[in-house]
């Protein structure tokens, strides 16, 4: 199975906005079916049990639609995934997150890493040398979800472009303002609230990606 994931809408799951199994996987699904380039489960709570049992019906949906599946923080969860044979499952990590190098050993070389990058290309630097197979940049505006994530200028996306990797933006993202991280040069463009806190998920996702894709940002009403 071929994935076609570096362009397009990231979105990202939350346990607030999605507090029990039938709304998580009816919101996922009806957010593929709208079309996603990739799905991250994030669930920050110590529920060990749920976090598995939620993972293990995402990763199933997300094979689906052909969609790769990316776990939040959680090396060994996604390699326990990748034990049962889930191969389109990846991982995201964040600066406290442990070593990219060491996630990348135990992961191999096909499975995609994700590294949070803040606005610093050194960091941008370091996470392309240990592996990673896209860069995070952001919170570009005020979010509700991670109202504590430093701040971003978009600029720095352009910049990251000379790492030759695909360019995550981050943060307060909605229908109304993905034109600036877009035009800055963001290649996938990450939502929790954007999506998830959002009505009618299909056409809400169908909606965002017309806008993504004719770049009709200012005009787009539909
Ligand atoms: C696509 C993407 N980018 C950034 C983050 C943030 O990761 P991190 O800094 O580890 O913060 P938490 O998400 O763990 O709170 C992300 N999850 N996804
Ligand atoms: C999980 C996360 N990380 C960020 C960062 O800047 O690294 S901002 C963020 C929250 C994204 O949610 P929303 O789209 O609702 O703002
Ligand atoms: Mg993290």
């Amino acid at each position: 199975m071929g994935f076609r994931w570096t362009q397009g809408l990231y979105a990202i799951t939350d346990e607030t906005l999605l507090p029990d199994d039938p709304t998580l996987l009816s919101a996922c699904e009806q957010a593929l079916q709208g079309g996603l380039a990739l799905l991250q489960y994030r669930d920050k709570s110590a529920d060990g049990p749920k976090r598995w049992r939620q993972a293990q019906a995402l990763a199933a949906l997300c094979r689906g639609y052909g969609v790769p599946l990316i776990i939040n923080d959680d090396l060994e969860l996604t390699c326990r995934l990748q034990q049962k044979g889930h191969r389109h499952v990846g991982l995201h990590l964040g600066q406290e997150d442990g070593a990219l190098s060491d996630a990348r050993k135990r992961l191999g070389e096909q499975v995609i890493i994700g590294a949070t990058c803040h606005d610093r290309l050194d960091l941008a630097e370091q996470a392309a040398r240990e592996g990673a197979s896209y860069l995070a940049f952001g919170r570009f505006f005020t979010s509700s979800t991670k109202p504590g994530a430093p701040p971003a200028d978009p600029c720095c996306l352009r910049k990251a472009a000379r790492f030759g990797l695909p360019r995550v933006a981050i943060g307060g993202i909605n229908g109304e303002n993905m034109s600036v991280v877009k035009e800055a040069g963001a290649d996938l463009i990450a939502m929790v609230s954007g999506i998830f806190g959002q009505e009618n998920l299909k056409s809400c996702v169908e909606r965002l990606n017309r806008r993504l894709d004719n770049r009709t940002f200012a005009n787009d009403h539909g």
